[in-house]
């Protein structure tokens, strides 16, 4: 029986091989295997399998069928429903059913747009948002301006030990700041004398002498028509409340009992790790401080009543994702609101201003971000933070006042009051007018708790201009503790699959990174020297990936520590490491892509990013353009200033003068503007996430609801975010 099977050999091929009792080995029915080359398979291939489309195809459904039900009973009672009615002029009116639902919708969206000093809060009916600072007080050993020994804001040096006296404040902030500042006294004469203004030669003495001499005037609390209205506490300490936010909290008296300590839970657009020194304290003062703003500014008094609020939630545009992953959380899980969607800044500014295309520089209280908008798409190459805004020009104002003999000179800014007063000088008398540096009289009214009220005179010359000129230079401001803490309490978010860091950074802000790398401070406050941080230097993932199998394939994986090229145990090359590959007489190199993007971002996070303001536009729109000269002149004619800081007088044309004449070649083609219709610049994102947030829900699938989250927590946002996650 030569090729041919013996019955019992098909039974076993078949899986029907029987026993000696004619019984079958098995019951389970046989499959044969398919034929892997035809190997086919639909998984995660249609939309209908991610549950946030199925959510969205779901509400869908759900709403068009409460649509039918509200219009077949609207027609019942005898209205048309939704529908837009032709009036008697040919005009397209909505019906006051439609009004009302329309109504009803944007009464339950908020918008909040949190900041390093100011949260913006609203509600979709809303023209503005109720601003208020982004502070919580906490019962403490003792308050901020008692840390540390006392040590004053701007800290004054000592020379021998001791702090030079009040007759000698040009020794408090030290030899390099004397020398700056004197060099931007002398640089500002001679542009002026250069515009044909009037320079005269002794307005510095004059100031000094008048500053030095004049003495202050006490006003009784009584006569006092201004007197601020402390927060009150309790004649009992115990029964004192465990913290304050907002407003209350900075009105809180110094020396309270029991003392309370301000805590800023947002520091340069992140999340403040200098004062904090656990996340889940960092949480919860965030969360109290939006659930006291829901309260008092907008009226929702029941925390369950959230669920049925939605969320529109504004983000840096260089974004950290731990710090948004908190922020979600935090108002999903911890305050219960029914959905959020994440929107960036500069995107949200453009839809407030209705630009199309746009180069948007917010100047922050401690962070300015620059972002060139296409097309209602923030181009991520071209996404700059710098760690420097308001509050710096405020503590350099206050030093170069405090140096030419300013009559306060016990001014402390980590005192509440000297906080809120520096503030409201730098309002008042900072300007970017050349016209304006002139000797002026001023007077300010020092009004702190359990004192009489005091009233200095003073004068002021360029020490006005000056302080705000720092954002075009600077070194003047003070960056030592700039990275105090950072990543001890929040550890870099990294990659769920492989490790690696994976935080968004940008090319504009890498050519800032390396630019500030060679002669900023470092964390110890050393210099450092420029470290190789430019995008090319990284090996893109195919690179790495191909690098990979090649090396795998021939065997040639070397450990992690070592690195070819290096020499052997006794100094001698290693033969092994250094072996050639391909025709390329160059030793192979193998890096760990894991490692060495780690070890990138650690060095990225040990330099502060600064540069002048005008060169990071540049670097900015030049990322953003990508050589395409056309929409290098569409940015450039749509550069806007938003943000606090952008306030100051006569900033936008001097930022207008000085790209000009960085880039002669587009001249009067350069345009800064505010943003249109006289809109406060403080808020003209909030108003873009406003608008954004009015979309009808089939034209915005960003929302992420409660029970995504709770399924899929943070993961959810890389189908949910209209930037890439
Ligand atoms: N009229 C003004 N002139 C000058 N500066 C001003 C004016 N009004 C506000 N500012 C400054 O603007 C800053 C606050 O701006 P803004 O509210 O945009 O900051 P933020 O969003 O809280 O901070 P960040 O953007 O850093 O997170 C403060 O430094 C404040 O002193």
């Amino acid at each position: 029986m030569v090729g041919k099977k013996s019955g019992r050999a098909l039974m076993r091929e078949e899986g029907l091989e029987r026993t000696d009792n004619n019984m079958e080995t098995t019951s389970w029915p046989q499959v044969a295997p398919i034929n892997q080359k035809n190997y086919y398979t639909e998984f995660m291939k249609r939309e209908d399998q991610y549950l946030a489309f199925r959510t969205q195809e779901e509400e869908a459904r759900n709403r068009m069928i409460q649509e039918a039900r509200d219009k077949d009973r609207a027609l019942a009672l005898g209205v048309q429903p939704g529908t837009v009615n032709v009036n008697d002029e040919g005009v397209a009116e909505e019906t006051t059913a439609s009004v009302a639902t329309k109504e009803a919708y944007l009464s339950k969206l908020i918008i909040i747009h949190p900041g390093s000093q100011n949260l913006r809060i609203g509600l979709g009916t809303d023209a503005l948002p109720k601003t208020v600072p982004m502070v919580i007080a906490r019962k403490w050993k003792e308050s901020e301006s008692e840390e540390d020994g006392g040590e004053p804001k701007p800290k004054r040096l000592k020379v021998d030990g001791i702090v030079p006296a009040a007759a000698n404040p040009e020794k408090w902030f030290g030899e390099d700041f004397a020398n700056q500042y004197q060099a931007m006294c002398s640089e500002l004469r001679t542009r002026m004398r250069g515009n044909k203004r009037r320079v005269l030669p002794n307005s510095k003495e004059l100031v000094i002498n008048f500053n030095r001499r004049t003495p202050y005037d006490e006003i009784t609390e009584h006569n006092d028509m201004n007197r601020i209205e402390w927060t009150e506490l309790p004649s009992n300490p115990k029964h004192a409340p465990e913290y304050f936010t907002g407003q209350a909290a900075l009105r809180i008296p110094e020396v309270s009992n029991p003392r309370y300590k301000l805590f800023w839970p947002i520091r340069n657009g992140m999340v403040n790790e200098k004062d904090y020194r656990d996340r889940s304290q960092i949480y919860h003062d965030i969360s109290k401080i939006f659930e006291e703003a829901f309260k008092r500014e907008l009226g929702i008094s029941r925390l369950k009543d959230l669920v049925n609020y939605k969320c529109v939630f504004l983000i840096p545009d260089l974004y950290e994702r731990k710090y948004v992953e908190m922020m979600l959380d935090i108002l999903i899980r911890d305050l219960g609101v029914g959905k959020v969607c994440l929107q960036q800044e500069s995107l949200s500014a453009t839809f407030g201003a209705g630009y199309s295309i746009s180069c948007i520089v917010d100047i922050g209280a401690q962070k300015t971000s620059i972002c060139c908008v296409d097309e209602g798409l923030c181009i991520e190459e071209s996404r700059i933070n710098l760690k420097m805004g308001g509050a710096d020009i405020s503590e350099t104002f206050v030093k170069m006042m405090l140096y030419d003999h300013f009559p306060y000179a016990e001014i402390n800014l980590k005192r509440r009051y000297d906080y809120l007063l520096a503030e409201e000088l730098k309002q008042k008398y900072c300007s970017m007018d050349e016209g304006d540096v002139t000797v002026k009289a001023a007077e300010f009214h020092l009004r702190a708790a359990g004192q009489d009220t005091r009233l200095y005179h003073f004068k002021t010359y360029d020490e006005t201009m000056l302080s705000v000129m720092g954002l075009f230079k600077p070194s003047i401001f003070e960056q030592s503790s700039k990275l105090e803490g950072r990543r001890t309490v929040i550890p870099r978010s990294v990659d769920l699959y492989d490790g690696s860091p994976n935080d968004p950074i940008s090319s504009a802000q890498l050519v800032v990174i390396e630019a500030a790398g060679g002669k900023t401070a470092s964390v110890n406050g050393t210099q450092e020297s420029t470290t190789s941080l430019a995008v090319n230097s990284t090996p893109s993932r195919t690179q790495q990936f191909n690098l990979l199998s090649r090396l795998k394939d021939e065997n040639e994986l070397t450990p992690r520590s070592s690195v070819a090229g290096s020499p052997g145990p006794e100094g001698t090359p290693n033969p092994d490491r250094d072996t050639p590959l391909g025709d390329s007489d160059q030793p192979l190199i193998f890096r760990d892509p894991v490692l060495e993007k780690t070890k990138q971002a650690e060095e990225r996070d040990k330099v502060v990013p600064i540069m002048p303001l005008d060169h990071a536009i540049l670097e900015s729109l030049s990322q953003g353009a990508r050589g395409d000269d056309r929409k290098m002149r569409d940015f450039f004619g749509g550069i806007m200033l938003v943000g606090g800081g952008s306030k100051t007088p006569a900033l936008l044309s001097f930022l207008e003068t000085r790209l000009r004449e960085l880039r002669p070649f587009y001249g009067k083609e350069i345009l800064v503007g505010p943003p249109p219709r006289d809109f406060d610049p403080q808020v003209v994102a909030w108003k873009g996430g406003s608008v954004f947030g009015r979309l009808s829900p089939s034209g915005n699938d960003s929302w992420v609801n409660q029970e995504e989250y709770e399924k899929l927590g943070a993961r959810i946002l890389v189908h949910k975010c209209m930037f890439p996650w």
